[in-house]
């Protein structure tokens, strides 16, 4: 068995719910501090979209896993957002989420904290809906093929964000590097890549899944950004506290960068 299809076995035990409560409630879904990881992620992408320079029709999100909290600054600069997933379970958490379906995850919390630091005093219910009317496709994704929706998106995304996935999927770096590539490919020239992601980090726990991660650090990033034709605009980084540190992983740091594809080529 290839070391891909062996990550893709171990994602058969993926559970969504688990995985939810592990990241995105207390004490990692603490809002109450702005140096909290939840909240220090969410600043990254608002404060990115706040210039209004990354705009379009379509942005695609990469690896969505079973979150939206992601898309909330992001679905105000674009027609469409697709958020996609290798998993039919985080697609349908997804759609649960999009239908306001009993049973779906709670992410008002997360609206309300975004409403509240992109000041623009509108209720968090109008950011709601507005995300739901816009998140029209949830796809699958296999970000280890050339073409990771199995045929090249037409047209190519205006934007393209990813969050924790690519180096949760790949076994090594080199795999990780293809890996950028490949969802490159669906970003137009000129586009803007917005990724999130782990830093350190070895293993995480989703229920009965234990998951591989390629440790990365900075230089990993970059070089692999580098590598695969992206210019980096902004490259921040978090270092996680001993409080956040509760076992479901050993992630040590998480990075937020944003990169541009070249015009050209
Ligand atoms: N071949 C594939 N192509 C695309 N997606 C695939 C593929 N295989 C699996 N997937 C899909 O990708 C997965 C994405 S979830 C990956 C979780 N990453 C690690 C976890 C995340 C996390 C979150 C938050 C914080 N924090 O401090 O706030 C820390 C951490 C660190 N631990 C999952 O949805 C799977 O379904």
């Amino acid at each position: 068995m290839s070391s891909l299809d062996a990550i893709r076995e171990g994602y058969a035990r993926f559970d969504p719910r688990a995985y939810l409560q592990n990241n995105y409630m207390p004490p990692r879904a603490d809002f109450s501090s702005e140096q909290c990881v939840v909240p220090w992620k969410l600043r990254c992408l608002a404060e990115t979209f706040a210039s209004g320079e990354i705009c379009g029709r379509t942005l695609i999100d990469v690896g969505s896993g079973p979150t939206i909290y992601q898309l909330l600054s992001a679905c105000e600069h674009f027609e469409e957002v697709v958020a996609t997933d290798f998993l039919e379970v985080n697609r349908e958490e997804l759609q649960r989420w999009v239908r306001g379906e009993p049973g779906a995850f709670d992410w008002s919390p997360f609206i309300q904290h975004v409403c509240k630091i992109e000041g623009r005093g509108e209720p968090w219910q109008e950011k709601e809906r507005r995300l739901r009317g816009r998140l029209r496709r949830i796809l699958p994704i296999d970000v280890h093929c050339a073409d990771p929706l199995g045929a090249p998106l037409r047209p190519p995304a205006d934007a393209l964000l990813s969050t924790f996935c690519l180096e949760a999927v790949s076994p090594d770096r080199a795999a990780f590097g293809r890996a950028l590539v490949n969802v490159g490919s669906m970003l137009r020239p000129g586009g803007h890549a917005l990724l999130l992601g782990a830093l350190g980090e070895s293993f995480y726990l989703a229920g009965a899944a234990r998951l591989p991660v390629v440790p990365l650090d900075e230089d990993d990033v970059r070089g692999a950004l580098s590598d695969a034709g992206f210019t980096i605009r902004d490259f921040r980084s978090y270092t996680m506290p001993p409080a956040l540190r509760t076992g479901v992983d050993d992630v040590q740091g998480v990075f937020f960068v944003h990169a541009q594809k070249p015009l050209e080529g």
